[in-house]
């Protein structure tokens, strides 16, 4: 049991969630209800993360129900800060593609594009946009997790990871700006086609991380699914998108050429038996009335 030492709240740790550089995270119970709890390494970098977060929950954005509360676990004479934010119950992006095939990367994209617009509206850049910060649950609904790079616009960006960046790649600068998250956005898609996964995780000599490699590897894809997308990632990979809005609209524009519909919801099992007894239960009512008048 976690008892945080200012709000008294009890949380039961049920289970470890990860780890990463910054701090462990949790699965905890409050209650019925499921949660996730980070408990930060480093208190000043825990801290930065936690104003970003308390920012975003005033904000008009989805982002407002994500941190639920803030403490300090107080254990062998030691304090030990801990948030608690909502917990997204998904698999990892790139997990999720392998499970459901790439004809979901379309989609996911959409879902993706829309949150960043959120996240620049309010004035932030999100930063370390990597696969291991996207969450995907059921039906492609996208969640980003890990704020710790989040950075106000202007500013030189938090935490990134060097193969997002678009530095790393001579491609701009580390100032944070919305076209830093639309590069990101684009290395993830290009890493997420399988053709190129392998290439990404390879060591690259400072020489050779140029934009012209990018885009050289772009025009090799062979995939199927990303074809559609590889004009708008070019542009991103250009920083000629300034905005998400705009990368947002491109995006869509693509996803409806591709005129493919939204994977749809699988009606699930008992929903369909309430149909076919209320479709049977109106066809007999139908019967007696018609039965009773004539
Ligand atoms: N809200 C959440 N819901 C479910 N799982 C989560 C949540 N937040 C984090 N996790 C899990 O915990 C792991 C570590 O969390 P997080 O990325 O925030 O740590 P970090 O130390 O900031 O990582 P990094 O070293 O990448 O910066 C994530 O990869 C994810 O699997």
């Amino acid at each position: 049991m976690v008892k945080g030492k200012w709000n008294e709240n009890l949380y039961r740790v049920e289970r470890s969630l990860g780890e990463g550089e910054n701090g462990k995270v949790y699965l905890v119970k409050k209650g019925s209800a499921f949660f996730a709890m980070k408990l930060g390494f480093d208190p000043v970098d825990h801290q930065s993360e936690v104003n970003v977060l308390k920012q975003l929950t005033k904000s008009d954005s989805p982002f407002n129900r994500f941190l639920i509360d803030v403490d300090d676990y107080h254990s062998g004479g030691k304090d030990y800060p801990f948030y608690v934010m909502k917990y997204i119950k998904g698999l990892k992006i790139t997990d999720f593609v392998q499970v459901k095939g790439e004809k979901w990367l379309g989609l996911l994209g959409l879902h993706l594009l829309k949150k960043l617009t959120y996240l620049h509206a309010n004035g932030f850049v999100f930063g370390d946009i990597k696969m291991e910060n996207i969450l995907v649950s059921d039906y492609g609904a996208v969640e980003l997790i890990d704020f710790g790079g989040v950075t106000q616009k202007g500013r030189a960006v938090k935490q990134f990871t060097e193969i997002y960046d678009r530095g790393y790649w001579g491609a701009g600068t580390r100032i944070a700006d919305e076209a830093y998250d639309v590069f990101a956005f684009a290395i993830l898609f290009m890493q997420l086609s399988d053709h190129a996964h392998d290439w990404f995780s390879r060591h690259l000599l400072p020489q050779n991380r140029t934009l012209d490699l990018l885009k050289e590897k772009l025009q090799q894809e062979p995939n199927n699914e990303l074809q559609v997308y590889v004009p708008f990632l070019r542009k991103a990979l250009d920083g000629e998108f300034t905005s998400s809005i705009q990368a947002y609209a491109a995006w869509k524009a693509l996803f409806y050429k591709r005129g493919k519909p939204f994977p749809s919801k699988p009606v699930k099992g008992n929903t369909l038996v309430w149909i076919q007894a209320g479709f049977i239960a109106s066809v007999v009512l139908f019967i007696s009335v018609w039965y009773f008048y004539s």
